[in-house]
């Protein structure tokens, strides 16, 4: 597909703007998100001066996806310590922002231990906070070399499930760099795969109902000039019988114990479409969303959202379309919305699970001992 982004930038495709970064302003420290809402239509940063827009920003998925929550995590940390905020108050707050993605905890409570661990060894606050800052950046810099590692694992893993190369791929959500300190999960091993020219196509579910595909993936992947096309969730089915999909790659926001993977509503369908059509379903994830404290799928707590986003249609912010956010009513006034934001995959449907380390399966034991033995491995620096 044509791609009037990648053909007009120099930039090899990447977004211009980072997913979220750190800056000393004269006003004091600031957190600055890539604000996704806003996407495609522009690039725009959001600046988090304390706990609460943070906490907003993350409601509203301005900032979104497990390992950038993880990341946003330990910076918000960060941010109440060296703003001189109550700490323990400020970790409540942006851990129990969303329920789902196990990283988001997990980021905030690995900067939050390095500041007690700081202050517990003497330190005054404002060198705790600068210690906190640091696991924040740490873990920053290790969620990019783990999707580095992951994009290598996933394609080798591709090109040994599909010898003939010219792969087809279907992914849901998004999972690129906008989501990642470096270019992500499994939109990364599509990356790979294109630039090692074996990328046939990527098809690309829209991901209702907030359009995480449609706006953000079909985003990346066309200023990376990727063969992409973009389908409406329900017309995967007809794409799997017509033979057109060799393997679903998509990531996750929380694997439990027995393997079961909770990710964007709509995964757990494409994976029965996967298994019924004999085409492999590969999760790529960081051992940092593996969370062996979670025994099994059933114990996942999945975000459940407003049904407004169900029953209002989401005016699309395309450049040219004419479209200025805002929403329309589609359904009759006082109708219910079902609107959970996950959905969870059991193991036995899972092909493979793609971690920093490897592929393993989580239908042997031996790769559910790996997968929990890597994610407790993750400690503070
Ligand atoms: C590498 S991101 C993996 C998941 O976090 C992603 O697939 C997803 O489901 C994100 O959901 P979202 O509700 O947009 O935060």
């Amino acid at each position: 597909m044509a791609d009037q982004y990648a053909e007009s930038h120099e930039d090899g495709g990447r977004i211009r703007t980072p997913s979220i970064r750190w800056d000393e302003t004269s006003e004091g420290p600031v957190l600055l998100l890539l604000d996704q809402t806003r996407l495609p239509a522009e690039e725009v940063e959001l600046a988090c001066k304390d706990v609460s827009t943070l906490v907003q920003a993350i409601r509203s998925l301005a900032v979104r996806g497990a390992p950038l929550l993880g990341i946003a995590g330990a910076y918000g940390l960060a941010l109440a310590a060296v703003r001189g905020h109550d700490v323990d108050e400020a970790a409540e707050a942006i851990a129990t922002a969303r329920p789902t993605a196990v990283n988001l905890g997990r980021g905030v409570r690995r900067a939050h231990e390095a500041y007690r661990a700081a202050v517990a060894g003497g330190a005054g606050w404002a060198e705790a906070a600068a210690v906190a800052l640091a696991e924040a950046k740490a873990l920053h810099a290790e969620d990019a070399e783990a999707s580095r590692r992951m994009a290598e694992h996933g394609l080798a893993l591709l090109d040994e499930l599909l010898p003939g190369g010219g792969h087809r791929l279907l992914t849901h959500c998004n999972t690129g760099a906008l989501v990642s300190g470096g270019e992500g999960t499994a939109l990364a091993v599509a990356l790979a795969a294109h630039r090692a020219g074996r990328l046939r196509r990527l098809w690309v579910d829209e991901t209702r109902p907030l359009l995480q595909g449609a706006r953000l993936t079909a985003y990346e992947a066309a200023r990376h000039g990727m063969a992409y096309t973009l389908l409406t969730d329900n017309a995967a089915g007809s794409l799997f019988a017509a033979g057109e999909v060799d393997a679903v790659v998509i990531g996750a926001d929380r694997i439990a114990a027995d393997g079961s993977v909770a990710n964007k509503v709509g995964s757990y369908p494409l994976a029965v479409l996967a298994r019924y059509h004999h085409v492999p379903f590969i999760v790529v994830a960081p051992v940092t969303t593996v969370d062996a404290d979670t025994p099994d799928g059933a114990s996942i707590e999945v975000e459940q959202r407003a049904g407004r986003e169900v029953t209002e249609f989401m005016a699309p912010q395309v450049p040219g379309a004419g479209g200025v956010p805002g929403s329309r009513s589609v359904a009759p006034l006082g109708t219910q919305a079902y609107n959970p934001a996950f959905d969870v995959t059991p193991a036995e449907l899972v092909t493979a699970i793609v971690t920093e380390y490897g592929a393993v399966s989580p239908v042997t034991t031996d790769g559910l001992v790996e997968l929990c033995a890597r994610s407790r491995q993750v400690t503070i620096s």
